[in-house]
């Protein structure tokens, strides 16, 4: 490529640059206008708020006319949003306008079209598209295309064309700093740039570099359940990010960034990523950990975290495995749906409901008016209609009790300024004569006193649902080999638990499948698709709850089976299988990224050597420093080589995450080296990543990356057998630039069988 081409590229750049900040000039007025108005009807709404009401008819009036301005006030906060978020586009491109140009020339065509590609498209007055987004049809071919004849998808069908040149630029201030012309997806030299840089503290979009099978989940519309399973660093996380973007663009007019439910692995996290969609000028999608939705929905009980299953799972029996399989299955959640179709009257849990001590609805009286009800009705709808019936009673009963003596007593003591908050909204004279008055009064009192009644109606409290699930446990069908006082001894667990207001994690979702059938309820049918990142950490029971929460929408699961933590590895191909059923879906798919970007070409070698199927995967080339592991044979030397290291790395790399195999060993090591280092040690709260050296468990640890990464004790202690190699390919995995390793007595297997590249295995004699 030529001087005089990279001339006339960059020729353009300035063309177009100058009409965006023309454009940028025009909107920026079109925006101080938006801004004032919103003062103006806001301020005129304040006022109005501020109106005293003395009549109640001026009331009802000013109540419709108030709502009448919310809605003004909506409209133009919304519209001025709108044009801050042009606004936000414009000085983006006026920065770095586009990353992609190709010439395309169609069959019946003797010229050839040159398109530019770039985070938003960029229309000029005389309706030229001078940049195009990234979303639109014709840039796939940008990203899917090698040269010759190619075809992209539109929403009149497939359309094809020739593509003759690829070419991809990196500009920053308006300046080209590289241009290539490639025949690649997207070429090497450009993702080695991209690659190599520095961490940054939040995710950065990938949109100028994504890869092929990227690309492939990005832009899929047609199944309803879409599986990746991908190698560490592969850009899973990126993949659906990009893909949440698309979608957004793709159906502009039936969907909001809020009918978008991710499902990530914790907070830490959430933050990590809370900037790749409002970089590409979209609103971030819901974001909830598993933590997060069962807590909400089992209010007052401690929920087990998945971080204290880890830590105990360790110490599971053979029979505690099998138990927990069971609890985890598709089996265990039918056997339940089943439960709920043929459950006996008689055994549903009712419980009264009590004022002040007293029996106010008798748990007999509900399953006799539940009984009453057509037997081939579902037991939701059994309930619901239940509910209304003892509302009904409720209504009753407040008419009755109104002329009570207890009434009577409570009226005459009441202070006049009391009184006279009973009557507020009302006018002197509103009443014919005092009975009118007295019963306006009393009807409030009673049913003050039986708000409770209805509360408790509202929140289904007249049933109760964790002595249902001890019932179903009780008379649940078990597998054949699972050892029955096993069972029963965990079912008295449960009991035990429960009255310390404790529930494990692998009852929630079976309790509240088994709540939500019962009572019906808890789903949200507004939300349209459903996105699970890290999905190697939830159980098929989960996913199931998870998908009857949001029935309506399309799946996207998305995890690295290797990354495990602690437990056995499962093929991608058996768990796609296993969904299908779970979910009956019709449309699905499976992508399967090999392909590593984020560490460098020694350390993924390193991590994949010991992987059983490691060979699988590719590393990227992505020259850097290999491994170094330290041996040492006490605490005290191996504490010393570690800051010594830490030391060291901390000079070259910003931050430095020493990371470790869980919380206890975290905590210890922090006490440790605190003096030394000022370390921070991470917690499950933590939002955001600090400077300097981390302390954490690998569990808190996932999903993100860091340029050095210290792996703590990887001795033949620590990770004693096979059962550890997720968990350690985890803590390798997270390493960019540079990964060190030090173990307190001999190496584990899993390193040593590994036949690792090391450059330097150090055995420090000295004390
Ligand atoms: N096409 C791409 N272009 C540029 N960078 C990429 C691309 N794909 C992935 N990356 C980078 O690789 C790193 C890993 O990506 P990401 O976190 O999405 O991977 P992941 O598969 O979710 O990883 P893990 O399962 O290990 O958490 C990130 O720094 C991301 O920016």
């Amino acid at each position: 490529m030529g001087n005089n081409d990279l001339n006339n590229e960059q020729n353009r750049v300035d063309e177009v640059v100058e009409k965006l900040y023309h454009r940028i000039d025009k909107t920026q007025i079109e925006y101080d206008k938006a801004h004032n108005e919103t003062k103006r009807v806001q301020q005129n709404y304040g006022n109005n708020t501020s109106v005293n009401y003395v009549e109640v008819d001026d009331r009802i009036e000013t109540s419709a006319d108030l709502q009448q301005q919310r809605g003004l006030v909506n409209k133009v906060v919304q519209s001025e949003a709108i044009i801050k978020n042009q606004l936000d586009t414009y000085r983006k491109l006026a920065d770095s306008p586009y990353f992609g140009r190709i010439d395309i020339q169609d069959e019946d065509e003797t010229d050839s079209d040159s398109l530019y590609i770039g985070t938003a498209s960029f229309v000029d007055d005389d309706e030229n598209f001078l940049v195009y987004d990234w979303r639109a049809p014709i840039s796939s071919i940008y990203y899917n295309g090698t040269l010759g004849k190619v075809k992209y998808q539109t929403p009149a069908g497939t359309q094809s064309t020739e593509l003759i040149k690829k070419r991809q630029f990196q500009i920053s201030n308006a300046h080209i700093d590289n241009m290539f012309d490639t025949n690649e997806t997207v070429g090497d030299e450009m993702l080695q740039n991209v690659l190599g840089q520095q961490h940054d503290e939040v995710m950065q979009n990938i949109v100028s570099t994504i890869q092929k099978e990227q690309n492939d989940i990005i832009r899929d519309t047609y199944n309803d359940l879409l599986v990746v399973q991908g190698v560490a660093g592969s850009g899973k996380t990126s993949a659906i990010l990009q893909r949440i973007a698309f979608l957004l663009y793709h159906s502009r007019s039936s969907l909001e960034a809020d009918q978008i439910i991710l499902f990530s692995p914790n907070r830490l996290f959430s933050h990590y990523i809370s900037d790749v969609l409002p970089s590409l000028g979209e609103r971030n999608m819901r974001q909830v950990t598993l933590q997060e939705f069962i807590d909400h929905r089992l209010e007052g009980i401690n929920v087990q975290s998945l971080f204290d299953q880890y830590e105990l799972e360790t110490q599971y029996s053979v029979d505690d495995k099998e138990i927990q399989a069971f609890k985890q299955s598709h089996t265990y959640m039918q056997r339940i749906e089943e439960y709920i179709k043929t459950i006996l009257n008689e055994d549903i849990a009712f419980q009264s409901i009590l004022v002040d001590g007293n029996i106010f609805f008798d748990k007999d009286v509900i399953r006799n008016i539940y009984a009453e009800q057509p037997q081939l009705m579902k037991p939701a709808d059994k309930f619901l209609k239940t509910k209304n019936r003892l509302i009904e009673i409720l209504k009753k009963r407040i008419e009755i009790e109104v002329y009570k003596p207890w009434v009577d007593e409570e009226i005459d003591q009441l202070s006049s300024e009391q009184y006279h908050d009973y009557m507020t909204g009302k006018q002197l004279g509103s009443f014919q004569d005092q009975d009118d008055e007295r019963y306006y009064i009393a009807k409030q009192i009673v049913t003050k006193k039986f708000r409770k009644v209805y509360d408790a109606l509202y929140n289904n409290s007249f049933f109760d649902a964790y002595r249902q699930y001890e019932n179903f446990m009780q008379q649940v069908v078990l597998p054949e080999q699972l050892n029955v006082d096993k069972w029963n001894q965990d079912e008295k667990d449960f009991e035990d638990k429960l009255e310390l207001h404790q529930v494990r994690l692998d009852d929630a979702a079976p309790l509240l499948y088994l709540r939500d059938l019962m009572v019906g309820g808890g789903q949200n049918r507004k939300m349209q698709y459903l996105f699970v990142d890290e999905m190697q950490d939830y159980s098929i029971a989960q996913l199931i709850y998870i998908k009857h929460a949001f029935p309506e929408t399309k799946i996207n699961l998305i995890g690295d089976s290797e990354q495990a933590l602690f437990k056995e590895v499962e093929a991608p191909q058996a768990l796609l299988n296993k969904l299908n059923e779970a979910f009956s879906t019709k449309k699905s798919r499976l992508v399967t990224l090999n392909r590593s970007y984020r560490s460098t070409y020694p350390i993924t070698n390193f991590a994949k050597s010991f992987l059983p199927n490691g060979d699988e995967i590719e590393a990227f080339n992505r020259p850097g420093k290999t491994p170094e592991l330290f041996v040492r044979h006490n605490i005290e030397q191996s504490l010393s080589a570690l800051v010594a290291c830490a030391k060291q790395e901390l000079t070259e790399e910003g931050t430095v995450a020493i990371v470790t195999k869980n919380l206890k060993q975290a905590k210890e090591l922090h006490q440790h080296i605190y003096k030394q280092l000022n370390p921070t040690l991470l917690a499950d709260t933590d939002r955001s990543l600090p400077k300097g050296v981390i302390v954490m468990p690998i569990y808190l640890a996932k999903g993100l990356e860091f340029d050095s990464v210290i792996a703590w004790d990887v001795s033949k202690d620590n990770f004693p057998n096979d059962q550890y190699i997720g968990t350690l390919y985890t803590i390798a995995t997270r390493a960019m630039h540079h990964l060190t390793l030090i173990s307190n007595g001999p190496i584990s297997p899993i390193i040593a069988n590994a036949n690792i590249p090391i450059n330097e295995v150090k055995i420090d004699h000295q004390q």
